[in-house]
């Protein structure tokens, strides 16, 4: 079993530009990945791949193995899949909430596919034991699509179902999740410059 993390740091999270500059956003990604990188380890994962367009963030990477794929994320992912002759774990770089508890009882499921759905219909990790047989097709509700490529390969789901491994750090209010629930060096970074206040009863962010 081995996992690969999709992973481009250049002009990373522009759904983020409304409070993080792209200097900021790129520093921000290359925290996370490295905090999934160590939480994979933790779980007891040994084989990690990470597989980007450039070596740009990626120069002194020695945690994990660094495949180079210029192509689209599907296309990346899909020829890294034809390759694999052994389960496969596609875990996303933006997933500073994800736990090895987490990893652990994703890769224990009984299906042949299990999928941790993100917010808003995206799918946040995808362990597949039989990856020669599937394809994966993110964005979109990519969620819902990826139920359906496993159903119409015979293959059976288990939804894995949790809270804090379902929250990829796309938007500015998932900062606030990650100040919330957060730790490590990502929610260290993005505490120097957010906290949290309380306006009309909700929890918002504001700048230090
Ligand atoms: N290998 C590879 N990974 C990608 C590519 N585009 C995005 N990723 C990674 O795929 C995962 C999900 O991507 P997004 O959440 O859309 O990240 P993003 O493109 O930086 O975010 P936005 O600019 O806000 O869409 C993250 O781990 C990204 O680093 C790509 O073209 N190739
Ligand atoms: C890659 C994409 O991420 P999102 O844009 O939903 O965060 C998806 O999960 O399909």
């Amino acid at each position: 079993m081995k996992a690969v993390i999709p992973y481009k740091k250049a002009g990373a999270k522009s759904r983020l530009s409304p409070v993080l500059s792209q200097e900021e956003r790129e520093e921000l990604v290359e925290l996370m990945l490295n905090q999934v990188i160590d939480t994979l380890k933790e779980a007891g994962i040994e084989t990690i791949d990470i597989l980007s367009p450039s070596m740009y963030g990626l120069e002194n990477m020695t945690k994990a193995t660094v495949l180079l794929d210029r192509n689209d994320l599907n296309e990346a992912l899909n020829w890294y899949l034809e390759q694999a002759e052994e389960p496969v774990m596609i875990v996303m770089a933006d997933l500073p909430l994800l736990s090895p508890d987490h990893v652990k009882g994703i890769t224990s499921t009984e299906g042949d596919v299990c999928i941790v759905p993100g917010k808003g219909g995206g799918t946040n990790v995808l362990f597949i034991k039989n990856p020669s047989g599937y394809r994966v097709r993110y964005y979109g509700s990519s969620f819902l699509t990826h139920c359906s490529i496993a159903e119409e390969a015979g293959q059976n789901v288990e939804i894995y179902d949790s809270f804090l491994a379902g929250i990829d750090i796309d938007e500015p209010e998932d900062l606030v999740e990650l100040l919330i629930h957060g730790s490590g060096a990502s929610k260290e970074y993005i505490s120097k410059k957010f906290r949290l206040e309380i306006s009309r009863g909700r929890v918002r962010l504001a700048p230090v």
